[in-house]
């Protein structure tokens, strides 16, 4: 039986899975960068592929955006038998080191979203990665030599409501960038026993919604791409 919302079966998608949060990132990863990809969901846009990259099976799922969205696709993966989720996103810069295109590797998220308070039933935590798959990514950046930022990043609900002068507040406690779905994430990993991790894409400066430019953020996004899928080899 499918789940609700993916809606596979056992066996269409791989234990390692690549999470972005729009269905237009799924598909150009999963046609660039997967042999033979095959869909195995469209329901409400959650397009997820699976294919091989390097021989390896890997799929690619569409997360929606928000936590709550994020939630309900990670926990139907779990059920359709993924191991290893590892957001592929973007992310707005609090950090004025940060330039538009750069990679940030998240060390951990700090849960300012609804769904992880949820789960958690309001308990204080600090979600994390999984420890190898977030050495994975550190590895496979530097190798590269993208620039690559790691460190902590705080998930949020509404994305219009945070300010420069809020984000500055979170940048004192070492906040690098704004996005919306690792902490459920890395919480559901610890909770249903799977490795969950996140890399993203400087796409703007928080509380300014002009983006990088196309060529900027697009550049980025490759990079990110292939560095998650290298680590993916690795866990
Ligand atoms: O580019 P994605 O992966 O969707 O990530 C970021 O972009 C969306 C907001 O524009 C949110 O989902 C946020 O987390
Ligand atoms: O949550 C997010 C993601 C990208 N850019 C933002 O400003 N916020």
């Amino acid at each position: 039986m499918s789940p609700i919302h993916v809606r596979g079966k056992p066996g269409d998608v791989a234990e390692r899975v690549l999470l972005p949060g729009d269905p237009g990132r799924a598909e150009w990863i999963a046609k660039t960068f997967l042999d033979e990809p095959v869909v195995y969901n469209t329901h409400r846009g959650l397009l997820g592929y699976t294919g091989r990259y390097r021989g390896v099976p890997i799929s690619v799922q569409t997360t929606g955006m928000g936590a709550p969205s994020a939630s309900i696709v990670a926990e139907e993966l779990v059920q359709l038998g993924a191991r290893v989720l590892l957001r592929v996103g973007t992310c707005g810069a609090v950090d004025g080191a940060l330039a538009p295109g750069d990679l940030v590797i998240a060390q951990g998220a700090v849960p300012l979203d609804g769904a992880t308070r949820q789960y958690l039933g309001g308990l204080p935590y600090a979600p994390v990665p999984d420890p190898s798959l977030f050495r994975a990514l550190w590895a496979k950046a530097e190798e590269r030599g993208y620039p690559h930022h790691v460190g902590l990043v705080a998930t949020e609900d509404a994305f219009y409501a945070t300010t420069p002068e809020a984000a500055r507040a979170w940048s004192r406690f070492g906040v690098l960038a704004f996005e919306m779905e690792a902490s459920a994430l890395f919480l559901l990993g610890r909770m249903r026993g799977v490795k969950a991790g996140a890399i993203l894409t400087v796409s703007n400066r928080i509380g300014d919604p002009e983006l990088a430019p196309p060529e900027v953020l697009q550049e980025g996004i490759r990079r990110m791409v292939e560095v998650a899928l290298l680590a993916l080899l690795e866990v």
